[in-house]
């Protein structure tokens, strides 16, 4: 028998343990008919990655090991077919959507006509932007792993408005090499002698539209050795990112379910 000012959790788990009790949710809430806000709920990561996707294995490491905290992995976005991402998905039952500008009908395969292309681009930003807030559960944020799409506003601002942040993960320090290669590009510099410290890094940012311009949550500097070669330098790189990623992922689920 519980003592009279035992907690609810207290409660709850010597519902739950008694025996022959079944974890019915709804028995529990006629036994414990307590708040709806004291019922706590996971915190929903929509994933989007084109790629291997061992940043997105490293983020379902991470939920599952419970080092981003009280978190699920409701939905995986890819917009390439061969994404190896869908494979690790499979593997870990998490649903996954192929989704892209141009096997979609949104852009025509060797369309020049700049007209007609921002045009594909902003219906299917539209489009994929709907799909995300037609995910059941929503998701709370969305993290880009390796997604190689760059958005425009008819993604961001339904998305935003909803109260879905969107974050990336680059393989760049603020303000350095912009965009798509950014290993490669730090490397020559670095080979060139140009490279500021011999340093380059990596960063988890905010998304907006202003491509990897948006407020970094966490930097990590990745220093470049004398005996360095692109695929060492890389294999380094990447060990970071498996880290910050997980790292600035739970900092959020902490932040954004805090009361
Ligand atoms: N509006 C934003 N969209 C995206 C951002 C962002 O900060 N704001 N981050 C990128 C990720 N990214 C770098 O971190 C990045 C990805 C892709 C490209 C790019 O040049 N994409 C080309 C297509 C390239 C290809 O298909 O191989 C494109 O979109 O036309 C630049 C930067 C994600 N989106
Ligand atoms: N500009 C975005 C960008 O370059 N992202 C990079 O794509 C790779 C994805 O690897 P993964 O598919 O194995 O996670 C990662 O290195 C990530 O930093």
């Amino acid at each position: 028998m519980l003592p009279s000012g035992a907690s609810i959790d207290d409660k709850i788990k010597n519902f739950l343990c008694s025996p022959g009790t079944t974890t019915d949710s709804q028995k529990l809430h006629q036994t414990f008919p307590y708040p709806e806000d004291t019922i706590t709920t996971m915190f929903q990561i929509l994933v989007m990655a084109s790629g291997q996707g061992s940043n997105f294995q490293a983020l379902v490491d991470g939920v599952e090991s419970g080092r981003i905290p009280n978190s699920s992995i409701c939905r995986l976005m890819v917009n390439r077919s061969k994404a190896y991402a869908t494979t690790r998905a499979d593997k870990h039952g998490i649903p996954w959507e192929y989704f892209n500008l141009i096997s979609h009908g949104f852009q025509e395969k060797g369309e020049r006509d700049a007209g007609r292309l921002q045009r594909a681009r902003e219906e299917y930003d539209a489009a994929l932007a709907q799909k995300v807030l037609a995910c059941s559960p929503r998701p709370d944020l969305i993290v880009l792993a390796g997604w190689m799409y760059i958005f425009g506003q008819r993604f961001l601002d339904p998305v935003s408005a909803a109260g879905i942040r969107v974050i990336n993960l680059h393989p760049a320090l603020p303000g350095k090499y912009d965009g798509a290669h950014a290993i490669e590009r730090a490397f020559a510099d670095f080979k060139a002698g140009q490279l500021e410290r011999n340093t380059t890094g990596i960063m988890v940012h905010n998304v907006i539209r202003q491509v990897d311009h948006g407020a970094p949550i966490l930097v990590r500097e990745v220093g470049c050795l004398p005996d360095d070669d692109l695929a060492t330098l890389e294999a380094r790189i990447h060990s970071h990112e498996h880290e910050l990623i997980v790292e600035a992922t739970a900092k959020l689920a902490r932040e954004m379910t805090s009361t």
